[in-house]
């Protein structure tokens, strides 16, 4: 019955037996194409620049595959202006005009170079996908120029050459220049996978987000920066409070004034009548981190489940004595006042209040938040390609870690008297995100959102979060946020293969794919860890980092012939990649090679394709049967 369905429906798409044939044969040749090139990336923190660069150089394929083409006939320099002009068309292009040396000769020589690299990245496609990436209007003509057929007098050269006359004849070189290299990048990454935090620290989050949302094809894994922003634009107050203290601390509040359209009038006009002998900026923060305090109270005292009572420590303050009590220790603390707040040592909840004021203030903002179209259509999008972890193509990939406990096993997590561990937690943790979305969401739906920010076990952040401390103590001992046991075990095969079973994946082939913390190359670390099992791809395009990290960080691309980490230099500046030509450094480190070259057959896409021929080969047969008519 259910087959009958299904066969009846896809009849609908292939009427006859023909039809059917032709797809079958379209299929059976797709899987025996190389698998596509999967790009991946992670902690971009509104670095949009660098973002940008990585993106449009494709973490150095298009340098290789330009090294490839014309290694032996191109000078180095010639070679690096072939790919800052793929990078950045309209800027290269119009440097090169001032400069005047965009002759007709320069032009025929570039079109010609262009055409065959993106000849080169086409081979691994059909033709039909390769015409689809690109615009109509140059469809024809690009598919005619890519696809080259030997005939024996040479006509095809003289045909090409004739397009290209007339290209130049109608002055519209430079725009087919802006098509190719599109094309050109389009191409040499077939998907690309976010592992993580785009927002946060760096000022562009924002049009990071405008150029994802315009990207091909895409998959994202939640960062506990990103579902942060989720939950403030959800409507949790206590993610407002953290995102607006963040952002007031990098000095980022363009993007929440004039990308989102957030005014912060309020609160700062509040901020200096509370501190009025304090720079604006740094009153406003001072406000936002006490109202950060109470609110994250509230929720604490609310979910009991969160156990992180000995997270509450505005009430423990001594404004006298200016300290703090933490776990029966008195610490110095750096804040003289605390205006809005009423210190009660018999009723601990009065400290967690809002003052009617502070109460105006959070609804204004809380409005805001909720009422961006421009972050609702973000954070929409963020729901729409992203999860708190996926599978892809036999990898396991997300930013913060699978909670483990002491001993390396799975640590369990009690909500409402229901125990989660491993994959189950994940997946629970992922219902709740998406139920805080909704219209009619509760309050312990947007709490949770907070939760996975910074809660104790949480897969996000997988570390026991200090910003009270770092906020106000002077003792600097005091700020260290210890690690899940995660980030221990995970040197450890036997434990990522016990991760990687949790989720289903048994093949050697198999690998964790980790966000999240910067990798500290100075130091010594390595991204590949416990024997090759798991990477961990901190691109390190956080500014803020690159003192630590000694490098700026890591991507990796996952092609036909395997697995490689692209090491990058920090990125200096568009106009450095313009006027010198200057790419960021990538090196690259070969992780693993396939032994035979991985085919389509052999991806999810290969999986799926295999299931859609199955069913065309039913139709197939049932057509030749004649019991569908
Ligand atoms: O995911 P990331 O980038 O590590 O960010 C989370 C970290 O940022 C912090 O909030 C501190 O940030 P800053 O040092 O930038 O103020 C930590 O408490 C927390 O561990
Ligand atoms: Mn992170």
């Amino acid at each position: 019955m259910k087959d009958e369905k299904y066969l009846e429906l896809l009849a609908e798409k292939y009427p006859t037996e023909q039809a059917v044939c032709r797809e079958i044969i379209n299929l059976k040749a797709i899987l025996g194409l190389p698998k596509g090139t999967e790009h991946f990336m992670s902690d971009l923190h509104g670095e949009y620049e660098a973002f940008c660069h990585i993106l449009n150089n494709c973490s150095g394929v298009i340098r290789e595959k330009v090294d490839l083409l014309f290694e032996e006939t191109l000078s180095d320099i010639d070679r690096e202006e072939i790919c800052t002009l793929i990078y950045y068309p309209v800027e290269k292009l119009e440097m090169m005009k001032k400069e005047s040396r965009n002759n007709e000769e320069w032009y025929r020589v570039i079109l010609g170079e262009l055409i065959e690299i993106a000849r080169l990245l086409s081979s691994k496609y059909t033709r039909s996908k390769v015409r689809k990436a690109m615009p109509d209007e140059y469809a024809y003509i690009l598919d005619e120029l890519i696809h080259v057929q030997k005939d024996e007098d040479d006509n095809q050269v003289a045909y090409h050459q004739n397009i290209i006359d007339t290209l130049l004849e109608l002055d519209s070189a430079d725009a087919f220049i802006e098509v190719l290299a599109a094309l050109i990048k389009r191409l040499a990454v077939d998907h690309l996978h976010i592992v993580g935090d785009i927002f946060d620290r760096g000022p562009c989050a924002d049009r990071i987000m405008d150029l994802l949302m315009n990207y091909h094809s895409l998959d994202i894994e939640w960062g506990n920066h990103d579902i942060l922003w989720m939950g403030a634009a959800a409507g949790s107050e206590a993610c407002i409070a953290t995102v607006i203290r963040n952002n007031l601390k990098y000095h980022n509040i363009r993007i929440l004034e004039n990308s989102y359209g957030i005014s912060l009038r309020d609160l700062t006009l509040f901020a200096e009548k509370l501190y009025p002998d304090t720079e604006p900026m740094e009153a406003a923060l001072k406000a936002i981190s006490v109202l950060l305090f109470k609110l994250e109270g509230q929720v604490i005292l609310r979910n009991p489940d969160y156990q992180m009572t000995d997270k509450l420590l505005l009430h423990q303050v001594n404004v006298q004595n200016h300290t703090v009590c933490i776990a029966g220790t008195d610490y110095e603390i750096c804040e003289e006042t605390f205006p809005t707040v009423s210190f009660d040592p018999s009723n601990l909840e009065v400290s967690y209040e809002l003052t009617a004021e502070e109460k105006q203030i959070m609804e204004g903002l809380r409005m805001a938040f909720v009422g961006s179209v421009r972050l609702r259509q973000h954070m929409d999008f963020l729901y729409q390609k992203g999860s708190m972890y996926r599978i892809f193509n036999g990898n396991l990939l997300f930013h913060g870690c699978v909670p483990l406990d002491e001993s390396g096993n799975l640590e369990g997590v009690v909500f409402h008297q229901k125990r989660y561990r491993g994959r189950d937690y994940l997946d629970y943790a992922e219902r709740i995100a998406r139920r805080a979305w909704s219209k009619d969401a509760t309050q312990k739906e947007l709490d949770f959102m907070w939760y996975l920010w910074c809660g104790r076990k949480s897969p996000l952040s997988g570390r026991n979060i200090k910003t009270f401390e770092r906020t106000y103590v002077k003792d600097e001992s005091t700020w260290h946020e210890a690690s899940n046991p995660y980030y221990q075990y995970y040197e450890q095969e036997k434990i990522c293969n016990m991760i990687l079973h949790e989720f289903n994946l048994y093949s050697d082939r198999s690998h964790i794919i980790n966000g999240h913390t910067p990798v500290r190359t100075s130091r010594g670390e390595h991204p590949v860890r416990a024997n090759g099992r798991l990477m961990v791809i901190d691109g390190g395009f956080c500014k803020s980092y690159h003192k630590t990290t000694g490098i700026a960080g890591y991507t990796l691309i996952f092609n036909s012939h395997g697995i490689r980490i692209k090491s990058h230099q920090p990125f200096q500046s568009v106009y450095a990649a313009l006027t010198e030509n200057k790419d960021i450094e990538s090196r690259s480190e070969l992780v693993e090679t396939e032994r035979e070259r991985l085919m389509v057959r052999n991806t999810d896409t290969g999986k799926k394709i295999l299931e859609d021929i199955k069913g065309l080969k039913m139709l197939l047969q049932a057509y030749r049967e004649g019991t569908m008519e």
